[in-house]
Order: C-alpha cells, then sequence, then structure tokens
C-alpha cells in the first residue's frame, strides 16, 4: 500500500508537464490549446459530470439529477463507476463533490426507490447505497464536499463520508440525519459515521430527535468544518484541497485508513445481514406507509 502511495506521488509525463509549466509565471499560457486540453478530462453521465484536471491531480464532481439530486439505484451506480475510475488513476488524488441543483446538495435516499417495491429491486438498492458509502469512506483520495444547499439523511451521509466539508452560509439550508422523522431508523453504519465526525453525545440526541441543523448549528457540533457565502463554495473547496494536497499521500492515506478501518470492517463484515434487514424493515406495512405520507407531505408543500 505505501509503496503504491508513493508511486502516486511520483508524477507521469503528465504530472512533469505540469510541474515545468508550474515553474513558468503563465505556464499554461505558453503551452499549446492540444496541450492544455490533454490534460483536462471530463466524463458525463445523466446524473453526474466529474470534471478532472491532472495538471492539478484534483477532480470535481458535480451532482445533476434533477429536481434534488436524490439517491437512486441509477444515481448511486453512476456515483460508483465514477468512483472506481477514479480511484484506479493514479494522478488524481483529490475529489471535490457537489451539486448543479440549486438549493440542494443532495435529498438523501430516493424515497420511490424504498416506497413499493419490490423486495428484489430493494435488495440492489440497498447494495448500492453499501457500495457508495464504502467507495467513498474508504478512499484514499482527499475528498471535500462543497455543500452548495440542504442535505438530509442520506446527503448528510454522503457529505460525511468525505475529509473536509464547506457549506453555503445560507440559513434556508439544512443538514443532519432526520431518518426518524419519516419514522426509519438510520442504519448502524450511519450512526458510526455520525460518530465519528460529531461524537457519541451530539449522535444520540441528533438521532433520536431526526435533527436538521442550520448551517451555523452544524459548523457549532463540527457537522461541517467551515462556512463560506454561497458563491464562494466551490473556489474555497479549491483552495482548501491545496493544503490537503501539500502532505505526502503515503502518510495521510495510511493515516485515514487506520481512522476509518474499523467502521468500514464493520460494514464489510455485516454486508448480507445489514441488506436482509434492511429489505426486512423497509418493506414492513408500518413503514410503507409512513413513507408514503412523507411523499405526500412533500408534494404537498409543493402545492
Ligand atoms: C433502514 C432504512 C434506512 C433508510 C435510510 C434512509 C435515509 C434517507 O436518505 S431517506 C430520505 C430522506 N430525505 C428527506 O427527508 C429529504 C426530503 N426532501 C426535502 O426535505 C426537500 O425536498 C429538500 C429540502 C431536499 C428540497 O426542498 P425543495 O423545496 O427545494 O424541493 P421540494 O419541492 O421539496 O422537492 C422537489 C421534488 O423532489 C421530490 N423529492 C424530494 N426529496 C426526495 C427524495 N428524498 N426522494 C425522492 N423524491 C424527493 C419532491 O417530492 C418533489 O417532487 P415533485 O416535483 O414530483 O413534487
Amino acid at each position: 500500500m505505501a509503496l503504491r502511495a508513493c508511486l502516486r506521488t511520483k508524477p507521469g509525463l503528465t504530472g512533469l508537464l505540469s510541474q515545468l509549466s508550474s515553474c513558468s509565471s503563465h505556464g499554461a499560457a505558453h503551452m499549446s490549446p492540444a496541450l492544455v486540453a490533454q490534460r483536462r478530462s471530463s466524463s458525463t453521465s445523466q446524473k453526474i459530470k466529474v470534471d478532472f484536471d491532472q495538471s492539478t491531480g484534483v477532480a470535481v464532481m458535480r451532482m445533476q439529477s434533477p429536481p434534488v439530486n436524490s439517491l437512486s439505484l441509477e444515481f448511486l451506480t453512476d456515483v460508483c463507476i465514477a468512483l472506481e475510475k477514479l480511484e484506479m488513476d493514479k494522478s488524481c488524488r483529490g475529489l471535490i463533490v457537489t451539486s448543479s441543483q440549486p438549493k440542494v446538495f443532495s435529498a438523501g435516499l430516493n424515497i420511490l426507490d424504498m416506497y413499493g417495491k419490490s423486495p428484489e429491486h430493494c435488495v440492489e438498492f440497498w447494495k448500492a447505497v453499501q457500495e457508495m458509502w464504502l467507495k467513498f469512506y474508504g478512499s484514499n483520495m482527499i475528498t471535500i464536499a462543497a455543500v452548495n444547499g440542504s442535505s438530509p439523511a442520506g446527503g448528510c451521509l454522503l457529505s460525511m463520508t468525505c475529509d473536509y466539508r464547506i457549506m453555503a452560509d445560507n440559513p434556508r439550508y439544512s443538514i443532519g440525519l432526520n431518518e426518524t422523522q419519516l419514522g426509519i431508523v438510520a442504519p448502524f453504519w450511519f450512526k458510526d459515521t455520525m460518530i465519528n465526525t460529531v461524537g457519541h453525545r451530539t449522535t444520540e440526541m441528533a438521532l433520536q430527535l431526526g435533527l436538521l441543523y442550520s448551517p451555523a448549528e452544524a459548523l457549532k457540533i463540527g457537522l461541517v468544518d467551515q462556512l463560506v457565502p454561497e458563491d464562494q463554495v466551490l473556489t474555497t473547496a479549491t483552495e482548501t484541497m491545496t493544503k490537503w494536497l501539500a502532505i505526502p499521500d503515503h502518510a495521510r492515506q495510511l493515516t485515514k485508513s487506520m481512522m476509518r478501518k474499523p467502521t468500514i470492517d464493520k460494514l464489510t463484515s455485516n454486508r448480507e445481514a445489514d441488506v436482509n434487514n434492511f429489505v426486512k424493515f423497509i418493506t414492513k406495512d408500518s413503514i410503507q406507509k409512513s413513507l408514503g405520507m412523507y411523499l405526500e407531505m412533500l408534494k404537498r408543500r409543493k402545492a
């Protein structure tokens, strides 16, 4: 692993080109447009857009699944494929995750993927939720969430898998694990991720009450690391990334792994049981009823 990490910090041809260009005060300006184009790559699925700049080693993943970037099976699959590709590309050292949708980072799990669906669908869906979490939480890359809107439930979970969270300082936005408000119990690994982020006591209260926090409250309890004006979320994420990139990869990666491995191992060794629990729980009549009512409430709110 240390060797892999070492190789990762060694610049390839593209890295060398970028180092050469950064020696000059206007490196990119002296390069031919074709060479500059080679240093950036972009891939777009229906649900996400990933821009990777090889000269910095940083990729930006924009969630673009209207209206609210809810985590559907299709969305989760696209995210997992993109993460896998980035993880395998040794020149990619950092990933910023943000939203292209106005006012919302992610509304969490797609309720329509849990409501009125067959047990087979629920199995596929939950495996994809687990996979996304495992890939983000166990990533070797530096991950920064640029939370430019509300981020309830699974959206909050997604941001908590990242190494650092920057949120838009807009009191209309909220973030938190609000599952109990929907009559749902957050799974143990949602709970563990939150404990690792804000501590046991705060998590216990937050989960029992299904609390959604304003950005100022989230900063106070450590659920987010920094608040900035809305139009500065992405630029601040980029600046923060530069600081994190200055730390040697192998030391940072091993430290991250040391901190997160017990939590990751717990889910890895209980994946099947966790899927079974989910299906058993979510297909209960009472849970289906409360999900249906919640969906109605969301739709009524709009009218
Ligand atoms: C053991 C079981 C564990 C299961 C774990 C579950 C974790 C979860 O993630 S459950 C999902 C919980 N999510 C929420 O509670 C968020 C609900 N949504 C909102 O609070 C708001 O939509 C928002 C704050 C994210 C955005 O508000 P805004 O006013 O901008 O938009 P809306 O008008 O409310 O919504 C627009 C549109 O989107 C639909 N929608 C919203 N959230 C979801 C969702 N999570 N899944 C599917 N669809 C969602 C909403 O119904 C509207 O649809 P229509 O345009 O068709 O009316």
